[in-house]
């Protein structure tokens, strides 16, 4: 072990301790102080930790009205519209300075932790790598239920990640890493049904946040580094029956069909992965959709390859299609569009406010489009820096070194906007990857169909995935960068970048914006950081001991507003070896903070 990893488990062993000392106070300070508001009716204000119920019975009419309800976070991205926007203001950039941990919460489970919680009426639900579910106090962190899945056979590109729970009438739902959907009793955790959606021996895998509404939960697969047809499904919400299923890449007699040569769109990828926005007004489920397969070889998949590296929107009744818009057509890089799509409204080129849906890609622009029929409004300005080998064909008798790679640009980080400054906030990586192409030998269903080597490299070499080829392979750096991150704010207006923070290693997780002209967003050191929404000036830190490689969220109980935000590290993309460099370590935290 070197001087400086030996140094770095000091460091957490330390921290750990501290922690552990500021769970204590606080929780001899919490039954001291009772809340200034009264709390709800069937709590009671001198309420102990023990006794607070779980409750998890949101109705479809409180999530359709979830931006006027200001207490709770009630769904991924807080609203429908995936803004991660809070009016709390209680914490704000004249007092964020004063912000400080109430408790922080050890899953247990350590490992790329990159979950969103749901938290109602003071629980907290949290999903954690390996798909456990645990329930908990949303003020103190005392655990309720939790639920420990015996996963089955598992097939995964990127590591165990789970990005969070959904919850609804009463339970909650959970994708699972071996292809499974299953809801919980919200009240004990325990298993109300389970309903296989893909196959994992062909490598379908749930990572996603699953989305609900009117009375279904919406899911999509991951496994587009495998041969797959990927596809979204909802399913009744009472039963786990499926309502309908989309297949996200079209046979050859549906629009886009004929973006594919030969029999390619049978093994095509199109994975979904993250969390879609849904649009009630027009009756729309809105979604990224990931790479094309084989991820860097192109000659046997010929043309644009629809609906792959698109923004697609469906009808919600009935999962048919209603536009989509194709950010990389003929991908040959794995440039996902993988992160959240956000509802909000721009002006067009003649200043008219239009209503529009916005993903911010793995390639490192803002994509923004019309949400009535898919059409580009713009991109941004790139929000990392783009090599002049960008969109290079990987060789097969050679390499290309570009930069951004596979993990962004944008990895899957949910974006935040806030109606306050009119700015879109997005985490960015700087990071070059080493590309060469090469026909697949055969394809055999659950095994990795790459199509050449695709790995992230440092000046000092590879950063290796372990994937087949990548270690046998010679990499070439020559041209490569640091890794490093950036957070953004983007005026979607003009596609113009307005002020970007720089951090020493990729930034990816999450962003979350609040009225308090706040924005959160966390950096792989541990940091947990807080702006000012305006001006990009760091206004307040706080180290969570691992990663902060999550969205964090924001919600209010008794009159105290918190702030929350997992903190365990990411597995994928080469990032263990990255963390190891720096001696950093995987962790299982959920760091709750308050003004108090
Ligand atoms: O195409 C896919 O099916 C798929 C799935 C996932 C996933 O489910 O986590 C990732 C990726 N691709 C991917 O390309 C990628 O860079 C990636 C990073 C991560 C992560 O959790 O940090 N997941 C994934
Ligand atoms: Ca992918």
């Amino acid at each position: 072990m070197s001087d400086r990893q030996k140094s770095g488990l000091r460091t957490v062993l330390l921290t750990s301790v501290f922690y552990a000392g500021v769970g204590l106070t606080l929780a001899v300070a919490q039954t001291k102080t009772p809340g200034e508001q009264p709390a709800p009716p069937e709590h009671g204000t001198q309420q102990t930790q023990a006794a607070r119920q779980v409750n998890g019975n949101i109705t479809d009419q409180q999530r359709l009205q979830a931006d006027k309800d200001t207490d709770n976070w009630l769904l991924y991205g807080r609203t429908y519209d995936n803004q991660r926007f809070s009016p709390l203001k209680e914490v704000n950039a004249g007092n964020v300075a004063k912000l400080k941990p109430v408790a922080i919460v050890q899953t247990g489970v350590a490992g790329s932790f990159e979950n969103s919680p749901i938290v109602y009426d003071g629980i907290m639900f949290v999903s954690t790598p390996y798909d456990h579910v645990l329930a908990y106090d949303a003020t103190t962190g005392k655990q309720l239920w939790a639920y420990e899945p015996n996963l089955g056979y598992t097939q995964l590109c990127c590591g165990p990640e789970n990005r969070g729970v959904a919850v609804a009438d009463g339970k909650v739902f959970v994708g699972q890493l071996d292809g499974n959907l299953v809801a919980l009793d919200a009240k004990t955790g325990k298993v109300a049904w389970k309903t296989q959606v893909g196959d994992s021996r062909d490598a379908f895998s749930l990572t996603i946040a699953p989305q609900v509404y009117d009375g279904m939960v919406i899911v999509g697969t991951s496994g587009a580094e495998y041969p797959t047809r990927n596809y979204v499904e909802a399913f009744d919400a009472k039963t786990g029956k499926s309502a309908w299923r989309f297949y996200t890449i079209p046979s050859p007699d549906q629009p886009g069909g004929k973006s594919w040569s030969g029999d390619s769109w049978k093994t095509g990828g199109g994975s979904v992965w993250n969390n879609p926005a849904i649009d009630p007004q027009r009756g729309l489920v809105i979604f990224g959709v990931g790479n094309p397969n084989p991820d860097n070889y192109g000659d046997d998949r010929k043309g644009d390859n629809a609906y792959t590296d698109s923004i697609v929107a469906l009808h919600v009744k009935t999962g048919k299609l209603a536009w989509w818009c194709q950010e990389v057509p003929h991908d040959v890089w794995d440039y996902d569009a993988d992160a959240p799509v956000v509802l909000l409204n721009v002006k067009d080129k003649d200043g008219k406010e239009i209503a529009a849906a916005a993903e911010a890609g793995k390639e490192g622009q803002v994509f923004v489009v019309n949400r009535d029929n898919g059409h580009l409004i713009r991109k941004s300005d790139p929000f990392v820096e783009q090599s002049e080998t960008m969109w290079t064909k990987p060789p097969t008798d050679g390499y290309v070194n570009i930069y951004p790679g596979a993990q962004g640009g944008n990895e899957w980080s949910p974006e935040a906007y806030s109606p306050d400054t009119h700015l879109f906030y997005v985490q960015g990586t700087n990071e070059s990857w080493e590309y060469s192409g090469a026909k697949p030998d055969m394809t055999v269903n659950g095994h990795l169909r790459l199509g050449g080597v695709l790995q992230p490299i440092t000046p000092n070499g590879p950063m290796e995935l372990g994937e087949p080829g990548a270690n046998a392979h010679k990499s070439h750096v020559d041209g490569a960068i640091e890794p490093t991150g950036d957070l953004s704010a983007v005026d979607l207006d003009n596609g113009k970048i307005k002020w970007q923070y720089k951090s020493d290693e990729p930034m990816l997780g999450g962003v979350l914006a609040t009225a308090g002209n706040l924005v959160f967003a966390g950096e792989m050191n541990g940091d947990f950081d807080a702006f000012n929404a305006q001006s990009g000036q760091k206004l307040w830190h706080f180290n969570l001991g691992s990663g902060v490689n999550a969205p964090p969220i924001t919600y209010r109980v008794n009159g105290t507003q918190y702030i929350a935000v997992a903190a365990g590290g990411n597995a994928a993309n080469g990032n263990p070896v990255l963390m190891k460099e720096k001696g950093q370590n995987f962790g299982d935290a959920i760091g709750i903070f308050a003004m108090k």
